[in-house]
């Protein structure tokens, strides 16, 4: 379980969160939402330990995480923007991670997944942006732990991928690990997440099911009543 209590975090003059409160829940599949520019990035950072809140506290399976590391290495991340060394070729910086993890990574079954045995030998700085993804997602899934944080995983992929992702993070949900996920593909989220959390303003403006938002904004699509929350946020 994560929870944030009472998180702000601002850039300069920029309050991006305000006190948030937020619980996620074990062994769930929990949707972040909201605009551009709402912070859920900046929440995930947090969590991460690679952003300082300016005031608040968070916890891990009820350990405050401020100073601590240790707790990273039960957590998966899948970061919105992977920069990677252009000249290496794929296999070359999978090898690397796996040296890097010194845990035991599975790579051979998300490679033939993913379709990307094509490319293993290509420098990363050809890659189309697509392709680039599905490494950045081989890397986060190759080592087996309990919680995920995939930060905009959907970005660039085909639909045929996207459904690969798709069965992948529902696999991983049955095996009990919990999966913390940000996306603007609501279609994917709609079919994937068991709990939606929309923030605006810097706070969490919506948490629960999606039939509970639907009941809540009186929307018969989930596409509506996204639309109607961001539409309050731009009142
Ligand atoms: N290191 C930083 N320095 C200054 N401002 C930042 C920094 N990181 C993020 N911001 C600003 O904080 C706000 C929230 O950014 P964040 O990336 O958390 O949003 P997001 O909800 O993830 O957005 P998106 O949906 O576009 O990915 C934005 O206005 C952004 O410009």
């Amino acid at each position: 379980m994560i929870t944030f209590t009472n998180l702000h975090k601002n850039y300069g003059k920029l309050e991006v969160l305000k006190g948030l409160n937020l619980t996620v829940s074990d062994g769930k599949i929990t949707a972040v939402l909201g605009p551009n520019g709402s912070g859920k990035t900046t929440l995930i950072k947090s969590f991460l330990g690679m952003v300082i809140p300016s005031e608040g506290e968070i916890s891990f399976q009820e350990k405050n995480i401020k100073g601590k590391w240790q707790y990273r290495e039960e957590v998966s991340y899948l970061p919105q923007i992977a920069n990677f060394p252009k000249n290496l070729t794929v296999l070359e910086l999978l090898k690397m991670i796996k040296n890097l993890k010194g845990k035991h990574c599975e790579t051979d079954s998300l490679i033939a997944d993913f379709r990307l045995e094509p490319h293993l030998k290509k420098s990363l700085g050809n890659l189309s942006g697509g392709t680039k993804q599905k490494v950045n997602i081989v890397l986060a899934f190759m080592v087996d732990n309990p919680l995920l944080v995939l930060d905009e995983p959907t970005s660039g992929l085909d639909p045929v991928s996207l459904l690969t992702l798709k069965r992948l993070i529902l696999s991983e949900k049955e095996k009990g690990k919990t999966i913390l996920i940000t996306s603007h593909i609501l279609s994917f989220v709609e079919e994937i997440a068991d709990e939606i959390v929309f923030i605006l303003e810097g706070d969490i403006y919506f948490q629960g099911t999606v039939t509970e938002l639907l009941v809540q904004t009186s929307k018969s699509n989930f596409e509506e009543a996204i639309a109607s929350l961001l539409l309050k946020g731009h009142a």
